[in-house]
């Protein structure tokens, strides 16, 4: 369970040759019910992890696309206990690790103890709390680490390095890097400085690296996946799964996590 599982998991990708593809969607965007054949969907057609996304009315990193899918899943009722519940269903049927993506307010309101024992008896394998600074999160880190639940750092481009290595060291299951500036959503291209930031990363982190933010096409995943051990895209998988274009999210993740030969 938890940190095993992901680490497990990732391993069986990286040693079969394999970029990691981490898929974000919003729970409860087109309804809780369809969640279990989403996450069947995406790890069928290749996601390492599935980031599932608690809806939040203040979802400050989120950019517009997120955040449609996040106003669409509050208006359908969704509610943290809920996705809990699906998710213990859907963990009975299917062993892709789940990684939950909420802000730290949804979770002190539900109370940080109640949080991680929820998070355990569902079968949640990981948390990322975004708006979470590495000096107030003692209290969440050892309620998780009680409940075998990986927490998962993020790193942001514009910390100074001493930041990020101490990041970098305390990750769990993964290392979420951060590799724009801003908020979420589909960019056209990375700046040359993320290869850098990177490669940095990979020396310091203990478990896999993924870059996150601004991923939209199969182009940047492999370039990036050159630096890191794969990506984690939102706003893309958002759009298209809300337009219903299933076959195209097959096809991105696909030719993501494929590694590139290279021609030399
Ligand atoms: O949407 P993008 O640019 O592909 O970025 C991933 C992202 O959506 C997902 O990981 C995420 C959604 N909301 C967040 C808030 C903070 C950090 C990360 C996230």
């Amino acid at each position: 369970m938890g940190k095993e599982r992901i680490n497990q998991c990732f391993n069986e990708k990286l040693e079969a040759g394999h970029n990691l593809f981490v898929p974000y969607i919003m729970a409860g965007d087109g309804g809780l019910d369809i969640l279990e054949e989403r996450i069947n969907f995406l790890a069928q057609s290749g996601a390492a992890a599935i980031e599932l996304g608690i809806p939040f009315s203040d979802p400050v990193a989120d950019g517009p696309t997120i955040q449609a899918a996040g106003t669409r899943a509050l208006k359908n009722g969704t509610s943290l206990g809920a996705v809990f519940k699906t998710v213990a269903a859907i963990k009975e049927n299917h062993s892709v690790p789940i990684i939950l993506m909420t802000y730290i307010n949804p979770i002190f309101t539900y109370g940080i103890e109640r949080f991680a024992k929820d998070c355990a008896n569902a079968g949640v394998d990981g948390v990322i709390i975004p708006d979470l600074p590495m000096e107030e999160e003692g209290m969440v880190a050892s309620s998780l680490t009680e409940n075998d639940i990986a927490f998962i750092r993020l790193v942001a481009m514009t910390s100074p390095t001493e930041r990020i290595v101490a990041i970098a060291k305390r990750s769990e299951g993964f290392l979420y890097a951060v590799s724009v500036l801003g908020t979420t959503g589909a960019r056209k291209a990375h700046s040359n400085d993320v290869k850098a930031y990177l490669k940095i990363l990979k020396e310091h982190s203990s478990v896999p690296v993924l870059a996150g933010f601004g991923v939209s096409s199969v182009e940047q995943a492999q370039d990036l996946s050159t630096n890191c051990d794969g990506v984690i895209v939102g706003s893309k998988i958002v759009e298209l799964l809300h337009e219903g274009k299933d076959a195209e999210v097959r096809k991105l993740i696909q030719g993501s996590v494929m590694e590139e030969v290279s021609s030399s």
